[in-house]
């Protein structure tokens, strides 16, 4: 492995400094709630829009999807948004998705270090770079490190600070700033686009629970914004948030760690710098665990009276100190998401195909995504 890849893949000095900038910053640009819920919420307007221009008929949501996602982490690190039809932004998305997938191929999972081999992914990792180096070069040309836009200005003017004081090596460089930069939208675009996605597709192969959630948004929201205060006020449909992140566990691989210290581990003894793959599929379909770990059940996340259920074993952002840095604003972003789309459309099947018939078999990829499928976004009125 190389250092290109940190924060992600980076231990030691470099990830500690880089991971507590990166979340104070985005803290700042976009996880602090009031900013990051404006932020998505102008978005979710975005994706509205794009849904009611195919009138009910039946399209695959993928590009549309990914593009909101990708647009939230844009407004945090640049500064601002994209078009969806802005063709160096759709050429940018597109490429990581594709990514994705290939990173699931075995092909590249047996040769794993050496997948940069393989052509296309790194045709399509190169283009990103260089995509980037120049919306950087941008920043960096109307910097005022007074008025920061996004991650990038703090970055940079963390690093022309530092510099001024005479402080050349440091953390803050350029090779850092275009890890951190793509390794926020490598982990932060496709997660929560696949999560989402699986969400739709799933209310509308299971219609009564797709019924329960806007009865409940339509009880307590009625058409008004909904906001992230509200979600006490939802339990049922937070439960049906978490549990479609649980049932399709689109991490059932967690990133490589290394173990800093001896251990044992469930009798097993692994010696320190062994590297380990942490399974979350293993937890979070744990038959000990969960009452129906295979089945969509939002009950899972439910008690008897209908509140909220907290579990320990809800971990698809992993735990621990590599715990994802950007949980908060996931969370956020599916919630706002889901809600304000299944506020405004009911979900279902293309003309001909039965709920029953919707197919759940993940597509392989680095995150599991749901195959390749359409649906029908049908306006509540
Ligand atoms: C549903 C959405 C998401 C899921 C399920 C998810 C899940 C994960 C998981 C399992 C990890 C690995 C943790 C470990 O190494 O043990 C991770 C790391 C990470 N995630 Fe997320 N993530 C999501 C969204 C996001 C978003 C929106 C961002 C953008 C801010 C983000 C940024 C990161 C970063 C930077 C890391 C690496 C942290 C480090 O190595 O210190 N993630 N995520």
């Amino acid at each position: 492995r190389n250092d290109n890849w940190c924060i992600l893949f980076n231990n030691g000095e470099s990830w500690r400094e880089l991971r507590r900038f990166a979340l104070s910053n985005l803290r700042d640009f976009g996880m602090g709630k009031k900013a990051a819920e404006e932020k998505i919420v102008e978005e979710c307007q975005h994706l509205i829009k794009v849904f009611e221009k195919h009138e009910g008929k039946a399209f695959d949501t993928a590009q549309s999807v990914n593009y909101a996602a990708s647009n939230i982490i844009c407004s945090i690190v640049y500064g601002s948004r994209f078009e969806y039809d802005d063709p160096e932004f759709k050429a940018m998305v597109n490429r990581a998705s594709d990514n994705i997938r290939l990173a699931g191929c075995p092909s590249i999972q047996v040769q794993c270090c050496f997948y940069l081999t393989e052509k296309r992914f790194h045709k399509n990792f190169v283009s990103n770079r260089e995509q980037m180096t120049k919306l950087i070069k941008h920043l960096q040309e109307t910097l005022n490190a007074q008025q920061c836009r996004g991650f990038v200005d703090s970055f940079l003017a963390c690093k022309q600070s530092l510099e001024e004081s005479g402080n050349m090596n440091t953390h803050y460089n350029t090779k850092h700033l275009l890890s951190s930069v793509g390794n926020l939208f490598a982990a932060g675009t496709d997660t929560t686009g696949t999560t989402l996605r699986w969400g739709l597709l799933l209310m509308a192969k299971y219609p009564h629970i797709q019924d329960q959630v806007q009865e409940e948004l339509s009880r307590v929201i009625g058409s008004r914004q909904v906001q992230v205060e509200d979600r006490k006020n939802l339990p049922y449909t937070d439960a049906v948030i978490h549990e479609i992140q649980r049932f399709t566990s689109i991490l059932p691989v967690s990133l490589p760690h290394v173990t800093s210290q001896d251990v044992t581990f469930q009798g097993y003894f692994i010696s320190k710098g062994t590297t380990v793959f942490p399974l979350l599929a293993s937890v979070l379909w744990d038959e000990s665990e969960w009452e129906s770990p295979r089945s969509f059940n939002p009950a899972h996340f439910l008690d008897e009276n209908g509140k909220f259920l907290k579990r320990d074993a809800f971990i698809p952002f992993s735990a621990g100190r590599r715990v994802c840095l950007g949980e908060s604003l996931a969370r956020m972003e599916l919630f706002l998401f889901f809600t304000s789309l299944l506020q405004r459309f009911c979900f279902t099947p293309p003309p001909g195909v039965k709920e029953d018939e919707l197919d759940l078999t993940p597509a392989v990829g680095f995150t599991l995504n749901p195959s390749p499928h359409q649906l029908c976004a049908v306006s509540r009125g």
